[in-house]
Formats: C-alpha cells, structure tokens, sequence
C-alpha cells in the first residue's frame, strides 16, 4: 500500500531523514518509534503530501504521492480541530470540503460522533469539551473520510496517562471497523507495541530504519502479556534505554 523507496528529506544544510526504504501491507498498523527530533514526523508529512522529499519515490496504492489527498489524513497532536466550528461542524468539515451536501454531511458527523462517544456534544465548541473529548472528535474527523492511509502522529501525546490508555482500546475498536492502513508516530513504545502489527525503530536524525519489529499478537491485546514485555525490552535495547539493573 504505501510504498518508501530511498527516501530521504534536507532543510538547507540540515539532513532530517533517510535513506528510508519501507513497505506497509494494506490494513495493517505500523508504528514508527525513534528518538526526538529523528525526522517522525517530517516522514507522515512526506507521506501525506504536503512536502516533497529531496530524493527517493513514495507511492501509495502504486501512484506517486504528488500531493494533499483525502485518501491520506494526518492527525496530529492537538489543537488540529478548527475552535470557532462546534464538534459537529468540524466532523462534517472535511465531507463539505469533498462536495457532499451539508444536511448529509451533518448526518455523517453525528453519527462518527456517536461512534466516538461523543453523543450528546455535537453543538459543543472544542474549548468546552476536554483534551481527550477534542482527540476523539479528531479521530472521527479524519475516519468520516473513510481514508485508505490514516497518518498519526503521537495523536494522545498531550493526554494524561488514563485518557490515553482508554483512547488506544477505543482506536482499535474503531481500526478493526474499517482497517484503513494506519502509520503511527508514538514516543511510547508500550502505545506501538498495544497497538501496531509491526514496530518500525528508527535511528537519531537523520532517520533509518533500525528494525521492523513484529508483533504477532491477535487483538485485544493483554497489556501485561509477557511477549509484549520481551518486545518492549527489544526496542528499548535497541533505542539505546538500559532496561537491566547494573550488577553492583
Ligand atoms: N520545515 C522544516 N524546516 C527546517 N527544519 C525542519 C523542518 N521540519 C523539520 N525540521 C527539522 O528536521 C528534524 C526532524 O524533525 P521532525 O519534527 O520530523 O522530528 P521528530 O522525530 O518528529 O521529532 P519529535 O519526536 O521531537 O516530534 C529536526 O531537526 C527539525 O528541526
């Protein structure tokens, strides 16, 4: 499905990613863990369109990524919903964009938001509703696209631990709805290994590829399975975090 070939990105003298040569099935989920400042998200962005790489080929679906498409949505962080649209305005925003009438778009919205858990906050504006609540509208926003490639770039990042754990459960509810084909950037190996069917580790910037990590684990996943703890030490190890205590 998406498709990295030799694909690296420069600002002026600044070399921010690759070579990265990487390949992703249709409806899998892969997440991409790596240092700060790597190039995690520089490569969604080059995925999604909205900047070119210095060299090397990205497709999707085997065309050429030549820019923005609404096949390809990145969520990103926070702060991406539009604060003067209530939650149901901001859902519907991007079907109206598409040429879908308003009444049926309005519709759609509603219904993603009950998906989401969000009935009952579809006139609400996104300061009155909470972090997670503004992350699940979010969510909605991009899945009402129903987009081939889901781009996330540490879309809980700014959730306190709770909010976030109950949002991945929910994540792979809504995932297995629809498999789009997901890429996630999370600094939280735990989240990738919860979540994804393979973990792709990525070395300091300029990023390469380290490892691509499987997780051959069926979903709903036990977060305290003990495979999930091997693989999470075999990441760390190889992100350079000592997981062992030192011998006095
Ligand atoms: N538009 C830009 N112009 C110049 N430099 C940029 C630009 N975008 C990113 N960079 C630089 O490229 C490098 C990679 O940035 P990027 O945001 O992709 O890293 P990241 O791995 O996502 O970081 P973090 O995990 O901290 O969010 C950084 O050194 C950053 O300063």
């Amino acid at each position: 499905m998406i498709q990295l070939e030799r694909v690296t990105q420069t600002y002026g003298n600044l070399h921010a990613l690759g070579p990265i040569t990487l390949s992703t099935e249709a409806e899998t989920f892969t997440a991409l863990v790596g240092p700060s400042g790597c190039g995690k998200s520089t490569l969604l962005r080059l995925i999604a369109g909205l900047e070119p790489p210095s060299s090397g080929r990205i497709t999707v679906g085997g065309l050429p990524v030549t820019g923005p498409s609404p096949q390809r949505i990145l969520v990103f962080q926070e702060e991406a919903l539009f604060p003067w649209l209530t939650l149901e305005r901001n859902v519907a925003f991007g079907l109206e964009v598409c040429g879908v009438p308003k009444r049926a778009a309005l519709e759609q919205a509603r219904t993603w938001l009950d998906r989401v858990h969000l009935a009952g906050f579809e006139h609400y504006y996104p300061h009155q509703v909470s972090g997670g609540m503004r992350q699940r509208a979010a969510l909605a926003r991009a899945l009402i696209l129903n987009p081939q490639v889901l781009l996330l770039d540490e879309p809980f990042g700014a959730l306190d631990a709770l909010t976030r754990l109950k949002l991945q459960e929910e994540l792979v509810t809504l995932w297995e709805s629809r498999r789009p084909t997901v890429l996630l950037v999370t600094h939280d190996v735990e989240e990738a290994l919860f979540l994804a069917d393979r973990v792709v580790v990525l070395s300091p910037r300029p990023a390469r590829i380290l490892a691509e990590v499987p997780v051959p684990l069926p979903r709903p996943r036990a977060r305290g399975a003990p495979r999930l703890a091997e693989l999470k030490r075999e990441i760390l190890a190889l992100l350079g975090v000592q997981t062992e205590v030192p011998h006095a």
